[in-house]
This record gives C-alpha cells, structure tokens and sequence, in this order.
C-alpha cells in the first residue's frame, strides 16, 4: 500500500495516527465529466473509455453493475487488477479472473496515474476512468463515475431505458446515498482500520446504526429510495455482499452478520439475483483482497474458507410490489 508523491511512488499506508487512530478516506485527484457539446474535453463516444477497476473494491464494483447493467461493455472497456494489493499498490497479473491492462501492458496502477500527471500526489485507487484519446485520467471517483454511467452513453447503451437515477427520485437518492456513505460504505473502512479503540468503536456503532436503519426501512419499502431499483441500492448492495464474509470478522463488524437482519438479508438476495448483478461479484478475489493486503489486521495472511453464503435462495420480497418505471 502507498502513494504518489510528486509522481514519484512511496510505500505508505493510512496515516491514522494524525486523526487520533481514526481512518479518514482522501478526496480523488480527478473529477472530470463526460458530456456532449463541442466545447468539452471529453464526450460520450464508443470505445473510447477504458475502466479499470479491482472485483475485491466496492468502489469500483459499483462501476462495473452500472456498466453490466446499462449495456455499456462493448463501449467502455475494462481491466481488473490482481486482488493482492501490495508494497507497490494495485498490479497487474494473469491471476484467474484478473484481465492485464491493454493499453500499454503496464505493470502497476500507479504507472497509469503517473501517464495523466507526472507530477502528480496522492493515492491510486480503483476505479479508475481513463480516457484514451487524450491520454488521461477522467476520474477516479465511483460516485461521479456512476452518475455518469447511468445516463451520458445513452445514445448508444445497450439498455438506455434503464434509469437508476430517476428525476422524480433524485432527491431521495441523494440523501439515502448520504445517509448510508459515510455511516456505512466508509464505515466499515473506519471500523477496520481504525488504530484507537475509540476510532473503532464510534464506527462500530454507525455502522450498525444505520444497518438497523435501513433494515426498518425495508420493512414495508421495497428499495433503499422507493418502489424501483435505483443508484442508491447499488451503493448499498456493494457492502453489503461484502459484509458476512469480510467486514464482520476482518473489520470487526462483528455485532451481527447481514443474515441476520430479516429485511436486509433478503434485500441482498434480490438485488444479486437481478439478471447480470451476480456475474460483478466474485468473492474470491474479495477475501484475497482482503485477508492477503493488511498485513497490520491480518499478519498470517491465511484466507478464510467460508462463510457459506447462498445469495440465490428465494429473496421473498415479491410480496413488497414495485413502482412504476422499474
Ligand atoms: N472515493 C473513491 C475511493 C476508492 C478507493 O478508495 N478504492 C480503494 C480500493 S477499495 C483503493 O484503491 N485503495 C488504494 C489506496 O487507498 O491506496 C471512490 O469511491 O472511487
């Protein structure tokens, strides 16, 4: 694990101690948009994006549903990086499942960030858009990078008709996304890699706060936002699949298993069953990831075999119905 600093590599990993043991997430470097007009630097065009991205991140995994799910694969290419994140951060291998970077064969991720900006600080992390006419980084930022997903490719999407972000729903979106990102999909970082007890406790308790929330309010709701599938449950999705096997032993999330919660169980279910959702989530490389990369939460590096998990058994939600539009 490490960063870039004046575009050159350091082996460094999360400076906890300048937060009082508590980890704090650093903004992206690249916030780019894609747009149509004859002024933008970058346009919606076939080909011309390429998505890299690891299966183990939920980050990037949010990027890889909308893309499957919007019909976006013969546009927008992808690279998986190997799950072991090591010394020099994100690399390329042949592992199963892990596809070598196309475009100019490269060894590490950061060699990519090093292309975009020679100078550049910060860290490397996946996802990351890249934009192969001008040679640079659109964004690295999953919550900027779906937004765009769902709609700027329509013209030539697989499924344009597919909205996850409806207008009559936007408001609601956003503050479920805010509602569930820093408690929740940042939470479960700030759980596992808090250094203080009291860091990891104050994450403990809003991690399951808002699991407690939001399975109270699925009680008698169908999705996070309403009646469809939206941006919101995507987000939520990503770690949710992740947290029985991974956050409750290796984060210390340990209160309870998301099997547990009668409405949230079957949530997860429903949407991995949505037709292509299934084929984004690999938990190989997710507990490789994982167990292999913090040597500081897990020295022995020895990758759990189970839990057992069945995210195709009936999700027995039908009977919650749906609203227009999903
Ligand atoms: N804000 C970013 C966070 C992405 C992120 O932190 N990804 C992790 C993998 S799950 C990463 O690449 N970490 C490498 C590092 O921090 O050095 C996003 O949502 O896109």
């Amino acid at each position: 694990m490490g960063l870039l600093i004046d575009g050159v590599w350091h082996d460094q990993g999360y400076d906890t101690e300048a937060h009082g043991g508590a980890f704090v997430r650093e903004s992206p470097g690249f916030r780019n948009w894609i747009r149509a007009g004859e002024d933008e630097p970058f346009t919606p065009e076939a080909g011309r994006y390429h998505l890299y991205v690891s299966l183990a991140c939920p980050w990037a995994h949010r990027a890889l549903i909308l893309r499957r799910l919007k019909g976006l694969e013969d546009i927008i290419g992808v690279s998986v990086v190997d799950p072991y994140m090591g010394e020099k951060g994100w690399q390329f291998s042949t592992v199963r499942g892990a596809v070598p970077d196309p475009l100019y064969g490269l060894s590490y991720l950061h060699e990519l960030y090093q292309k975009a900006a020679p100078d550049y600080t910060g860290r490397v992390t996946t996802p990351t858009l890249w934009d192969r006419r001008h040679e640079t980084i659109v964004s690295n930022e999953s919550a900027d990078i779906i937004r765009m997903f769902n709609s700027v490719f329509d013209d030539m999407a697989g499924q344009p008709e597919a909205d996850y972000v409806p207008a009559e729903l936007l408001a609601e979106i956003d503050r479920v996304n805010e509602a569930t990102y820093e408690p929740l999909n940042n939470g479960v970082y700030k759980a596992g890699f808090a250094t203080s007890q009291a860091a990891y406790e104050n994450a403990y308790g809003e991690v399951f706060e808002t699991l407690d929330w939001l399975d109270t309010r699925l009680a008698h709701q169908r999705y996070a936002a309403g009646g469809r599938i939206t941006e919101a449950d995507w987000r939520i999705f990503v770690t949710l699949v992740r947290f029985d096997a991974v956050y409750y032993s290796h984060f210390k999330c340990n209160e309870r298993r998301i099997a547990d919660y009668t409405h949230l169980s079957g949530y997860l279910r429903e949407l991995y069953q949505v037709p292509g959702v299934a084929e984004t989530v690999d938990m190989n490389h997710i507990k490789q990831h994982y167990f292999r990369s913090h040597p500081d939460i897990n020295p022995s590096g020895v990758v759990p075999l189970g839990p057992a998990l069945d995210f195709n058994a009936p999700h027995g939600r039908d009977h919650l119905g749906l609203s227009n539009g999903s």
